[in-house]
């Protein structure tokens, strides 16, 4: 049986993740992003079941319980998690698997898949950092400082990561994660 990588993609809010990886998936439609679990209210636009499956406290409770997250956390008020199933279930068809997360779950999946590749992205300022998260308009000024906040220590633990990329000139940023992803798999092999 072929077995599919499991690939974290971490950074603090703000730095360009799902933009970077919206356009890894456009490029290469091969790779099966993770669907998270999340009690954050949807943004405007967010859509239940392809951003995230947006549910209550008490079904994550739930979830958590019934032990079907691979790993979870609670970051800026609210819970985050990886349906575990979805995830197993890839990996084993030889899919390369990406979970887009925060620390505390890299460091729970590191864990629990040391072999799977561990990617941190980094802003080429705090300063640059803070006007990404403002120009996305979608945070409120609380939740902003909640994401500032946090990105010091995300950034702070950077070295824990396989390969760290900045995210300055996107195109670079993007080749750099094709060279990391495609180098240990010819692309030909990847389904
Ligand atoms: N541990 C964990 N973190 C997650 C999961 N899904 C998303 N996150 C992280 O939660 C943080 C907040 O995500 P979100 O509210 O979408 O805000 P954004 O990153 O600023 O767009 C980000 O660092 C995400 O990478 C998950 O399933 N598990
Ligand atoms: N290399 C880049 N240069 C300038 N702006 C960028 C770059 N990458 C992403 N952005 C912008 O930064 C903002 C935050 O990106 P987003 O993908 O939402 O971050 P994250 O998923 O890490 O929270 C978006 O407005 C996005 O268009």
């Amino acid at each position: 049986m072929q077995t599919g990588k499991l690939i974290v993609f971490a950074g603090p809010s703000g730095v360009g993740k799902g933009t970077l990886l919206r356009s890894l998936l456009d490029k290469h439609p091969d790779l099966y992003l993770s669907i998270s679990a999340t009690t954050r209210p949807p943004r405007p636009g967010e859509i239940n079941g392809h951003h995230y499956y947006f549910v209550s406290r008490d079904r994550f409770e739930t979830m958590v319980a019934e032990g079907q997250l691979l790993e979870w956390a609670e970051f800026a008020g609210n819970y985050y998690g990886t349906p575990r199933q979805p995830v197993e279930r890839a990996i084993a068809e030889g899919k390369f698997v990406v979970l887009e997360i925060e620390l505390e779950g890299a460091r729970q999946v590191r864990k629990t898949f040391p072999e799977g590749m561990q990617i941190f992205i980094l802003p080429p300022s705090e300063e640059e950092l803070e006007r990404r998260i403002r120009a996305r308009g979608q945070d409120s000024e609380a939740a902003i400082a909640r994401r500032l906040q946090r990105a010091k220590a995300e950034i702070a633990a950077a070295d824990e990561f396989d390969l760290k990329i900045i995210n300055d000139d996107f195109d670079r940023a993007i080749a750099a994660l094709e060279a990391a992803l495609f180098a240990v798999v010819p692309a030909g092999r990847v389904q």
